[in-house]
């Protein structure tokens, strides 16, 4: 049995009640084998069996106070995983279906992205099963507080660098700051993807959409390509999706559709970006009763609403496929009618968006199938480059921000293209992300001891 094979066999045993983690662990383990056997050190050294075990979990109760008086309880998380590159970093989920399996999911995904992005930045993930949906500013101000105050401990700006994620925009990043400042007097780069006026970097909202078009467009350049005349499909309208649609249309491609939980919209003309900023900021108004995207269509009389799952749109037409809301949401019905219907390329916006079913599916069909620890990554790269402003008390420009984001995904994509040729998989993107990913993590490991 290969060493791969065993370590997996003992997270399935000890967690079968975490599968999106050990969703997690399949991919990454099921890949990285060839690297493996060029170092049988690593399993002298017991390094997977380590590399799979979060450094620390922090577990905590987070009571708050709603707007009619009444005490709620909610459960907090932050999952510690790999501080061996730098010191943990990744994001913050708020969102009623949150367990500690899909955060330990998350944040071993996050080890390997941190490290592709060739920044200091070790792997963490966090959040909560709170529901920002339907709360009012101030419920959602008591309970960032309240998280902060349990949190605020175990974090610091060279321990462990918290941002936004699935359910955690600006607006949560904001109260959490404030309150940190609060418990611990100092002013510091704790949190990533802070406002403007305190220490925020610019393009940190729109960089982990405006990094998925860079890595997709530098793969389509590799092979003569463009995005010129191509047609595009969005799963999500969130932060990521967003600013996808707003820099796919910038390089010559038509976003055909987008989706959020209650249906889809399809346009004609391509989907417009703003209209979709609006929507969003509506439903995080603090007052979001009812607002859906559905009120796209207000703006925009060509396009055409569909309630109901947002996975309508794989059944569209389409040369490119960005998955961009959550896991698990394209399933291999959805590869089977994508393939189908012409798509060539899927570039994964959010974290494990397609099963691996679906996954197999595209790489036995020749679909160039780009995961999305390496094509989500311009988020937490820009947030790491958040990090260096604050460090050096400076803010860049914007143009500065956007072009080492370029230039970074760009260069990653290169990374992993070139790795998976070396381990003879040419257009293989799961292989060489995760081996690139995990090489310089496994000799960081190795070289710090058994620790
Ligand atoms: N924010 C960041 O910096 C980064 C985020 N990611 C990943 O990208 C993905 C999206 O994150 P982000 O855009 O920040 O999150 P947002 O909360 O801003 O948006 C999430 C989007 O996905 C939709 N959605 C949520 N749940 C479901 C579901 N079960 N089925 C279909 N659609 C759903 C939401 O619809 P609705 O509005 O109706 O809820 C919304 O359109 C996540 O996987 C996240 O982990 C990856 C890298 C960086
Ligand atoms: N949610 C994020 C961004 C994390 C960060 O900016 O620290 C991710 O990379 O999944």
């Amino acid at each position: 049995m290969s060493y791969t094979q065993k370590v997996l066999d003992e997270l399935k045993a000890r967690y079968p009640e975490q599968p999106e983690f050990i969703q997690a662990a399949t991919e990454i383990l099921g890949t990285i084998q060839p690297a493996l056997d060029a170092h049988p050190e690593y399993e002298e050294a017991a390094l997977l069996e380590r590399l799979v075990e979060p450094e620390r979990i922090v577990m905590f109760r987070v009571p708050w106070v709603d707007d009619q008086g009444k005490v709620q309880v909610n459960r907090g998380y932050r999952v510690e995983f790999n501080s061996a590159i730098g010191p943990y970093k990744g994001g913050l989920r708020f969102n009623p279906t949150v367990t500690l399996g899909m955060l330990k999911f998350l944040g071993l995904e996050q080890i390997l992205k941190n490290s592709l992005t060739t920044l200091p930045m070790g792997g963490g993930k966090g959040g909560s099963d709170f529901d920002p949906k339907g709360k009012s500013n101030n419920e959602i101000m008591h309970f960032c507080q309240s998280f902060m105050t349990e949190l605020y401990r175990h974090i610091g700006p060279n321990t462990d660098v918290p941002a936004g994620d699935l359910g955690v925009g600006g607006r949560e990043v904001a109260y959490l700051f404030g309150q940190y400042k609060r418990l611990t007097n100092e002013w510091t780069g704790v949190l990533t993807g802070k406002g403007l006026s305190f220490g925020g970097s610019l393009a940190r909202t729109e960089a982990t959409g405006y990094g998925l078009a860079y890595f997709v467009d530098e793969y389509l350049k590799s092979r003569g390509d463009s995005f010129e005349g191509k047609n595009v499909v969005v799963h999500g309208s969130g932060n990521v999706a967003i600013y996808a649609v707003q820099k796919v249309s910038q390089l010559g491609g038509k976003v055909l559709a987008c989706s959020d939980t209650h249906g889809w919209v399809e346009d004609p003309d391509g989907i417009d970006y703003t209209v979709l900023e609006h929507v969003y900021n509506k439903k995080r108004s603090g007052h979001d009763k009812g607002v859906t995207l559905a009120m796209y269509v207000d703006e925009k009389p060509n396009a055409t609403w569909h309630e109901g799952d947002g996975r309508g749109v794989w059944q569209l037409p389409c040369d490119i496929a960005l998955p961009c809301a959550r896991e698990n949401t394209l399933l291999l019905e959805d590869a089977q009618a994508l393939v189908a219907n012409g798509c060539k390329v899927v570039g994964e916006g959010a974290n494990m968006p397609t099963t691996i079913e679906a996954t197999t599916y595209f790489q036995e069909h020749g679909v160039a199938f780009m995961p999305g620890k390496a094509a989500n990554a311009g988020g937490v790269l820009v947030s790491g480059l958040e990090m260096s402003q604050n460090a050096e008390h400076l803010s860049w420009t914007f143009e500065e921000v956007d072009g080492k984001l370029e230039q970074l995904m760009r260069g990653m994509f290169h990374n992993v293209d070139d790795t998976a040729k070396e381990y003879g998989q040419e257009g293989n993107f799961v292989m060489g992300a995760n081996i690139a990913g995990f090489l310089k993590v496994a000799d960081a490991m190795l070289a710090q001891g058994v620790c």
